[in-house]
Formats: structure tokens, sequence, C-alpha cells
């Protein structure tokens, strides 16, 4: 369709302040906060409201999850002084169940409370970019002050021969199975491949992850030999640095050929196969060329304000193809409305204070800048470890695998930190909220954490740094001299 058909379909023209493309979490958090400040907006969306965190991505997720640790949790339970039992699992309740979840939580991010709480009109169509300021979305023609781009990601589908030729599934599927998988084969190791394989694994599927790579590499290396050893307990079929060359469907059965690390080929076979190996940006059929919004492969580009190359259209969350996560979309959403209110005097993007979280069991947490990044910058830092086997806490659960590592500045200033173990997510906030706020180890010398809580991990932690500043040479000398006084 030429731009001037496609402006021909228009039958009425919106005039509005800001105009969002993409309810998912980042449109929505834009879109409320926009009409709930009294700027006239519309919010487009293609598809379901709520977008992949709500309906593909972290809800259906930690839902099927928690069914998995259920399950876990009978099998396991004579380390509590119960007799364990096999469960039997009824996987299609089991998505039921995850789909009765965003049932029950798209309220909130459905049209009608849009418009009730935020006063946002909502049109269900694609948006596509027919000039600068205009998007023409089904049969009409916006024209607004601001726009902002949150159109999201899809799953990638690498180019393996004959890989598009099955009926894989990505997120897109796996949480409306309509079978359990005897075997799943999981291409990819990353946070979506390694959560669903798990999940599935706990819930009595056999389960392949095929990771040409590590799993979880963009985590502390130690801290993902953690999950690796469980994943392995777990009896999960791991095959890192695997890659996979070709793919054949033969009726019910998926087979998989791969090269080994030693270079043999080697044909792993399964009812199911999940593609979980990266994200692409939804930037097709934007009209992005007819905005002068300039994007690559990865994603849109924006300035630290989070401004396109077109200064009066931003773009937020993953098809920015930075952090992408949800709580990433909805900051970048804040942040651009207020880059749009305030004349960009809103703020800059900070991306070196995100955390973020791999809901495996155990967890795998982490904030702020990496290890990485810190030597990249040349800054000067300590490592300051907290193991879980000697939190009180940890120990009464039955779950002491796992560590703390703060990334401690010279002067006392907490980096970041990464962990893995039990609720590692919940752990994490404490760091998050110090990562956020500059603040130093000493902060938390000042705190009394509640016993017996998994949180005082963050105080042995400290305790680890001052008493290393504190029982110094000098300190002991001088203490001395001061008992000649007593
Ligand atoms: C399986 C899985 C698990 C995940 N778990 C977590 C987690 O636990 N925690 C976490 O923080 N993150 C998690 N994520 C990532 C998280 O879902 C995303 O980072 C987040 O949804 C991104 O939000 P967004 O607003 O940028 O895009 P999306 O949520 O993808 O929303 C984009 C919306 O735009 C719509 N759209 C696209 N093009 C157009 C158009 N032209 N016109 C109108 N509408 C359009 C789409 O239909 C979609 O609804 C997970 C992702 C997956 C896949
Ligand atoms: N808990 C969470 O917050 C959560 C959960 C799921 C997803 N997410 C978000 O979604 C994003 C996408 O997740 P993902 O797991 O799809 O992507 P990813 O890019 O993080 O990981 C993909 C993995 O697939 C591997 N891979 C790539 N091509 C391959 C191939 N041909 N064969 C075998 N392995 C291959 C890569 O080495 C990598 O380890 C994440 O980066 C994260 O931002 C977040």
């Amino acid at each position: 369709m030429t731009l001037d058909d496609a402006k021909s379909k228009a039958t009425k023209t919106l005039k509005v302040d800001v105009c969002v493309i993409g309810a998912g979490s980042g449109g929505l958090t834009a879109a409320g906060g926009a009409g709930g400040l009294g700027r006239k907006t519309v919010l487009l969306e293609a598809n379901k409201m709520g977008g992949d965190c709500l309906n593909y991505g972290c809800v259906p997720s930690k839902t099927l999850i928690a069914s998995a640790k259920a399950a876990h949790a009978m099998r396991d339970a004579s380390r509590f002084g119960i007799t364990p039992v096999e469960p039997d699992v009824h996987f299609l309740e089991v998505i039921d169940r995850v789909q009765k979840t965003i049932a029950d939580l798209a309220h909130h991010d459905s049209e009608e409370r849009m418009k009730e709480e935020f006063g946002v009109d909502t049109i269900r169509e694609r948006g596509r970019f027919v000039g600068p300021r205009q998007v023409l979305a089904g049969d009409t023609l916006i024209e607004a002050k601001h726009f902002v781009i949150a159109t999201g990601s899809s799953p990638f589908v690498p180019p393996i021969e004959g890989l598009a030729e099955t009926d894989f599934i990505t997120n897109e599927k796996v949480f409306e199975q309509t079978f359990q998988p005897k075997h799943l084969i999981v291409l990819g190791g990353g946070p979506i491949g390694s959560e669903m394989a798990q999940a599935h694994r706990l819930l009595g599927s056999k389960v392949t992850i095929i990771e040409m790579g590590q799993i979880m590499g963009k985590d502390d290396p130690e801290l993902a030999e953690v999950v690796r050893k469980r994943f392995i307990a777990d009896g999960i079929d791991l095959r890192e640095g695997h890659k996979a060359m070709k793919v054949r469907q033969d009726g019910d059965l998926f087979t998989v050929t791969v090269e080994t690390p030693s270079g043999e080929e080697l044909a792993i076979s399964g009812d199911q196969l999940l593609v979980a190996v990266g994200r692409k940006a939804n930037v097709d059929g934007l009209g992005l060329e007819q905005a002068g919004v300039e994007y690559t492969p990865r994603g849109i580009k924006v300035d630290d304000k989070l401004r396109t190359t077109n200064s009066r259209i931003y773009a937020i969350g993953d098809v920015t193809g930075g952090l992408q996560f949800t709580h990433v979309a909805g900051y970048q959403g804040r942040l651009a409305l207020k880059n749009i209110l305030l004349k960009n005097m809103g703020g800059k993007n900070n991306t070196d204070i995100v955390p973020w979280v791999t809901y495996t069991e155990p967890e795998l947490a982490h904030v702020g800048l990496t290890q990485a990044q810190l030597k990249e910058r040349g800054i000067d830092f300590e490592v300051v470890r907290a193991p879980y086997h000697d939190n009180d806490r940890a120990n009464a659960e039955g779950e002491t695998e796992g560590i703390v590592k703060v990334l401690v500045g010279k002067d006392g200033k907490i980096w970041g930190a990464d962990m893995v173990g039990l609720h590692a997510g919940e752990v994490v906030q404490q760091y998050a909220l110090a990562v956020a706020n500059g603040l130093k180890m000493d902060a938390f010398d000042k705190m009394i954490s509640p016993y017996p809580t998994l949180g005082e991990i963050s105080k042995a932690a400290s305790d680890e740094w001052s008493f290393k500043k504190t029982f110094t040479a000098f300190n002991k000398a001088a203490i001395k001299l001061l008992g000649a006084f007593d």
C-alpha cells in the first residue's frame, strides 16, 4: 500500500496531545500518566491489551513456575520429615490456571481502566506513521504533538535449516499448550529457555536445553553455575556449547541435529520444540521511514532522553533493543512522559541502576553495574561475599545453596550486586534501593534487620565489609590506648 493509499483510508482525523503506540508495560504507563495529568491521549493496540508481560511473558511464566514449584515440593518432602509423593500433574489444569491468572489481572491493563481512571481513549488497531506527525490506525488519522512508540519485541526465529517448516512454539504459544510434552526440547538457555525448561521438568516432562553458548550467559558465571548444577540435579539434559544445525518434524516428533562441542553431529528428538533464542524489535510496518525515525535491526535509536531521531517521537521498552524487562519499559514510559511534559528536562535514561531477576530455582538476580562494566569504567571495587549457608532462615527453609556478591567501591559506595539463592529476587530489592540512591555499605550498618529473614544476608555482607574496616591495626592500637584510661 502506498502512503497515499494508506492516507486515503482515513475517514476521520483525531487531534491529540499524545499518541502512544502499543499497550504493553511501557505504553500503558506512558499513556496512563499523560491522560492522568490532563493531556488528551490516545493509545493504539494491535493485539491484546497488556502486551507480552501480561499475555505471553512475565505473568503466565511466573504462574506456570508456581505450579512447578508445588509439584517439586511434593517430591522433595522427605527433607522436611514428610513422606514424598510423585505428584499427579494435570497439565491442562495447570495451563487453565495460567490463563485464569491472566484473566484475573487483565482489568488492570484494560481499555476500560485506561478510560475510567486516566481518560485515555484506546483504538484497537495497528498504528503506522504516514508522516512525521501523523499516524494511521484503521480509518483514523491521528495528529499528535508527541508520539511514544512502545511496540515491544517478538521472538527471534533463527535461520536454522528446516526450522521454519516445523510447528515449533515460542513464548506466544507455550502458555496455551494443548498437551503436556513428554520430551520438550528448548532451543536457547537465556531467561526464557531456562525458566520454561525447569518449569516443564518439575511438572514431569523430560527436557533438553540446546544452548550454543552457556546458560544464563548475561549473569555472573559463578552464580549461573549454581543454577546449572540445580538443572542437572533436576534431571534436565543440558547441552551447552551445542549448535543447532537443522530441524525436522515427522508427525509429532521434532528432531534437532546439533553439532557438539567436539564437532560431532547428534540428533535430539522430542514431541515439542520451544524456540527461545532472543527477541527482535517490533519495527516492521510502523512506517518509521515516513516519520524520519532511524532504527537498526536491534531496535529504534534513542538518545538518553528517549527521543528518536524525530524530536517529537519518543521510543521506550523492548522496541529500543536495550534491557528488555517490564520494569524497564515502565520506567522508560514514565521518563519519556516527563521529558514530553517538561520539555526534555525530565531526566536521563539511567541503565546503571536496573535490576533483573530470573525466576529459576534458585533465583538469579542482579542490580546495578556488573564487574565487567566497573572494570571498563576504571572504577576500583571489591567484591564482598555473603553465603546463604550462614543465614539462619535459609537453614530453616533447607535452602542453603546461594550467595550474595556486593560490588563495593573503595569509599563504600554500592555499585551493584549479584546473587543466587532462595528468593534472591526479594533480597535484591534492598540493593536496588541502595544503588538507585547512591548509598554506601554503612547504610546497612544503621539498619536493623528482622530476625530470621533472608534479607539479613545483606546485613551480613555489610558486617563483612565493616569488620575489615573496623578491626585494623590502627583501630586496635587506639582502643588499647584508650583502655589505659579506664
Ligand atoms: C516468556 C517471557 C517471560 C518474561 N518474564 C519477565 C519477567 O519476569 N520480568 C520482567 O521484567 N520481564 C519479563 N519479560 C520481558 C517483558 O515481557 C518485556 O520486557 C515487556 O513486556 C516489554 O514491554 P513493552 O511495553 O516494551 O512491549 P510489549 O509488552 O511487547 O508491548 C508492546 C505492544 O505493542 C503492540 N504493538 C506492536 N506493534 C504495534 C502497532 N504497530 N500498533 C499498535 N500496537 C502495536 C503489541 O501488540 C503489544 O501489545 C518476559 C518476556 C517473556 C517473553
Ligand atoms: N525473568 C525475567 O525478567 C525474564 C524472563 C524471560 C525473558 N526475559 C527477557 O526476555 C529477553 C529474551 O529472553 P531469551 O531467553 O529469549 O533471550 P536471550 O537473548 O537472553 O537468551 C537467548 C539464548 O539463546 C542462545 N542462542 C541464540 N541462538 C541460538 C541457537 N541458534 N541455538 C542455541 N542457542 C542459541 C544464546 O546464546 C542465549 O543464551 C531476555 O533477555 C530478558 O530481557 C526476562
